[in-house]
């Protein structure tokens, strides 16, 4: 699992213990989401490429680094992965978001996709794919291969998730080996109806309040 970045820090590990209760309400749901997606972009972000500027300070000159390179897309897979998007954009208020609509079918679990839009210039930038949980890995797959069409290269996306399991990091990596995995929890694995356990439940109807 070499491409797997769980995130271990006290604060987002703080954050999914509050997250995973059964009790939390919708509104408080949500604001966890944000908050710890916040934690998770900033890993994501940690090899963004940089170059050396010069700076005129009051006091003189300074050498100071600034992101340069791709430019950034966000592409949450809807609808659990809208409640990822602010928390990404609060660390990368200029990047563009494109939304790659899908659903899980209940029988065959398989993914359904229902709407795919992203920039035009989506084949030149980094594109950073969110959705709050990876269990089979279906539909992180489908969502990748959508962008792979459109030009994207794999070699440019990262995929961030809160929870993950090993099902579906291995089917993620064995189809994307070059693609990294951000988590802040690898759980057990999944039940019967390929539910992550111990997870959260269903993501998108937790976060929308359509339990
Ligand atoms: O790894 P997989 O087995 O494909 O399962 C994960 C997917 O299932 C959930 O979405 P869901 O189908 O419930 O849609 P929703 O966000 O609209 O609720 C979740 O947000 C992922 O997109
Ligand atoms: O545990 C799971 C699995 C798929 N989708 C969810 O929202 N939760
Ligand atoms: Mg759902």
């Amino acid at each position: 699992m070499s491409n797997l970045h769980v995130i271990d820090h006290p604060l987002v590990q703080h954050k999914m213990a509050m997250l995973r209760d059964k009790n939390l309400g919708t509104k408080d749901f949500r604001d966890l989401v944000n908050e710890i997606t916040v934690f998770l972009g900033y890993e994501v972000t940690r090899d963004l490429p940089q170059e050396e500027v010069e700076i005129e300070t009051p006091m003189g000159k300074a050498k100071q680094k600034m992101i340069t390179g791709k430019k950034l897309a966000i592409a949450p897979i809807l609808r659990a992965g809208l409640g990822m998007v602010d928390g990404m954009l609060r660390l990368i208020p200029a990047a563009r978001v494109g939304h790659i609509g899908m659903y899980r079918d209940h029988e065959t679990l398989e993914p359904q996709e229902y709407f795919f839009k992203m920039p035009t210039d989506i084949s030149e930038r980094q594109v950073i794919v969110v959705d709050p949980m990876l269990a089979t890995g279906g539909s992180a797959m489908m969502a990748i291969d959508s962008l792979v069409k459109r030009g994207v290269d794999p070699e440019h996306i990262k995929f961030v998730c809160l929870v993950s399991c090993p099902e579906g990091v291995k089917a993620l990596e064995e189809a994307y080996p070059q693609i990294d995995i951000y988590t802040a929890a690898l759980d057990e694995g999944l039940n019967e109806d390929s539910y992550i356990v111990p997870g959260l439940g269903d993501a998108g109807d937790r976060l929308f309040g359509t339990l």
